[in-house]
């Protein structure tokens, strides 16, 4: 796998534009310095349409369930000046009301990318699943099928994270294998995935979106994996601040070296 926005982010070093929960709010302007981004955390009313006009990049995560009327004011401004939009729909599937104002970003708005966990994108695809807060919680559907569905229905790229991270337009899927068991326990690691994701097509052509999108999820994935190798299964607080150090320290090379990505 050839990866190319690695290197681009690090040269031109773009602002992503945040609307994110409370909880991972640090940790992923932390990350997204790291990266070589420059984060841009910002929820006010007065200033978020504002922000489209010089960001390359908007991320909505509706985590804590807070500031639903700045995202739609910020998704449709970023809409008009053709700044991509992610959208994290973290816990969507944990209340009516999540579920609810979910639906209305992705119906009022053009999101570039989706990116969540089974539970969260089956929720959306309206399938059974045992959902858990924040947690991606267990279910029987088939975890390619559910986010093609999703994809196809918003018209958008899905990432969908776990164990295995699926990748889809609808069409083409990529499955990346790569990452460490120690993600799922730290907070915020999947809502830092989604700046990350943010970062990357913010550098990209529309057309390339589905491909900036796998390099993210993948240059991540092997970041995580290269934190938690000297680390047991129990130094959670370590491998928070062992991912950032990664992504600082990740190169093309390396990961072109570490990818472990197939298509269908
Ligand atoms: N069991 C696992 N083994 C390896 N990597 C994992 C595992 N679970 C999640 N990941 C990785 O963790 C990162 C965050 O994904 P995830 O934990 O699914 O997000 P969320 O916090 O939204 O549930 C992704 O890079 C994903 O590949
Ligand atoms: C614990 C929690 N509660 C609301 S948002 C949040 C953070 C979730 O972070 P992640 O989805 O990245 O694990
Ligand atoms: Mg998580």
């Amino acid at each position: 796998m050839q990866f190319k926005y690695l290197n681009l982010i690090r040269e031109r070093n773009p602002l992503v534009h945040c609307i994110t929960n409370i909880v991972v709010a640090n940790y992923s302007a932390n990350g997204l310095l790291a990266l070589g981004a420059s984060p841009l955390m910002s929820a006010n009313l007065d200033e978020v349409a504002e922000i489209q006009h010089f960001s390359q990049g908007l991320l909505l995560n509706i985590g804590t369930f807070t500031n639903v009327e700045a995202k739609l004011l910020a998704g449709k401004a970023a809409n008009k000046n053709s700044v991509p939009v992610v959208l994290d729909p973290a816990g969507c599937g944990a209340t009516q009301c999540r579920k609810n104002a979910t639906e209305t970003l992705l119906n009022e708005l053009d999101i570039a990318v989706l990116r969540g966990n089974a539970g969260e994108l089956a929720s959306i695809a309206k399938v059974d699943w045992q959902v858990k807060g924040v947690d991606s919680g267990a279910g029987n559907g088939d975890i390619v099928d559910i986010a093609k569905k999703v994809a196809k229905q918003y018209q958008t790229i899905v990432a969908l994270s776990g164990a295995t991270d699926i990748i889809t337009d609808g069409e083409r899927v990529a499955k990346i294998h790569n990452g460490t068991a120690l993600f799922p326990r730290i907070t915020g690691s999947g809502c830092l995935l989604g700046a990350v994701c943010a970062a990357f097509v913010g550098v990209a052509e529309e057309a390339d979106y589905f491909q900036a999108v796998v390099e993210a999820c993948t240059v991540y994935a092997i970041a995580g994996e290269l934190a938690a190798k000297p680390l047991t299964e129990t130094q959670t607080g370590s491998f928070s601040i062992a991912l950032l150090d990664q992504l600082a320290e990740i190169s093309e090379e390396k990961a072109q070296q570490l990818a472990r990505v197939t298509y269908e």
